[in-house]
């Protein structure tokens, strides 16, 4: 059975069709991200999904239960982490996460576990947070508290909305190490994000989501196989001149930049054997299809996230 059913949601606001007939199906302990530019449709998704939202057609079953019309009896089941993280004000983080814990009958115990395990407690965390009010957290503690808040009751599925939005470099990938580790025990993950290395980085699958339609979903790898894309070879500076690389069987391109000489080539392997034979490999970059190239094919536009 599918964790999670989705079939021909839809939503619209006026005029606009936010969620134009998404069909989706996630697997048992699968890591899926929702991936797509501002206004994609992908919150408005995610929260139908989590039963908050009214669809206006189609369906969602979660553990196999429908979520609409409000399912009491899936919450327990459910992590929702959602897009602005809402604390009760003026607590710790120690006593957010009881009041949490409290809710759903877990004793405070194992809410102490869970700010260990996101690194806001005890002797693995850097700086202990416990006692330090929730408007004193920096943007990436806030959600690592948040995410502890959305599993302390230790869900079978688990929603997470645009996670590391806001956040710097550094800390969203401290949140990515966190976050890759929560479906190792079997938990099911569906995150929304619109930055496409956190959807390679992390998700088994991703659906690509533009315009309130999924126009595709796969493994990040074979989402980027799929392409029609070339691949482009880097050759440092000095090593190659650009009539000399023009003359090479398979390339289909050449432009000089302050990089080196950039050949562009459906057939890397022959052109990249040349080049070894001619002792120019040294420092040779090679970049094949990225998520973006992937956007780019299915809608014709650039990716701006
Ligand atoms: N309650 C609402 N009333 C009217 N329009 C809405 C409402 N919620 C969302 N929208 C519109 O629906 C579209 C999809 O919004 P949604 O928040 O689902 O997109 P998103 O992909 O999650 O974007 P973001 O990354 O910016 O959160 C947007 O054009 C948004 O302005």
């Amino acid at each position: 059975m599918a964790a999670i059913e989705v079939v021909d949601l839809a939503k619209t606001y006026g005029d606009l069709k936010a969620v134009d007939g998404v069909s989706l199906e996630v697997a048992e302990g699968e890591f899926v991200g929702i991936l797509g530019p501002n206004g994609a449709g992908k919150t408005t998704t995610l929260e139908m999904i989590e039963g908050l939202r009214r669809p206006d057609g189609g369906s969602v079953t979660v553990l196999g239960e429908p979520v609409w019309p409000r399912n009491a009896g899936l919450l327990p089941r459910m992590g929702v982490q959602l897009q602005a993280s809402s604390f009760f004000e003026r607590l710790t983080a120690r006593e957010q996460i009881h009041t949490f814990a409290s809710m759903y009958g877990v004793p405070a115990s194992a809410a102490d576990d869970w700010l260990e395990r996101v690194g806001l407690a005890g002797a693995g965390a850097s700086t202990d947070k416990a006692e330090t009010r929730v408007e004193d957290l920096s943007g990436g503690q806030a959600q690592r508290l948040s995410i502890a808040c959305a599993l302390v009751h230790d869900p079978e599925v688990v929603f997470l909305d645009e996670p590391t939005a806001s956040l710097d470099p550094q800390a969203r990938r401290n949140l990515w190490d966190l976050l890759s580790g929560l479906n190792d025990s079997g938990r099911t993950v569906v995150l929304t994000t619109h930055y496409m290395d956190e959807a390679e980085v992390l998700c088994d699958r991703v659906a690509i989501m533009d315009a309130g339609r999924v126009l595709q979903v796969d493994t990040p790898a074979a989402l980027v196989r799929g392409l029609d894309a070339p691949a482009r070879i880097t050759v440092a500076p000095g090593q190659l001149d650009a009539d000399a690389a023009r003359a090479i069987a398979g390339v289909d391109d050449v432009t000089a930049s302050v990089d080196g000489v950039v050949l562009t080539t459906r057939r890397p392997g022959p052109v990249l054997a040349h080049l070894a034979e001619n002792d120019v490999l040294d420092g040779v970059r090679v970049q094949t299809g990225t998520l973006e190239d992937v956007f780019l094919e299915l809608t014709g536009r650039e990716y701006r996230a």
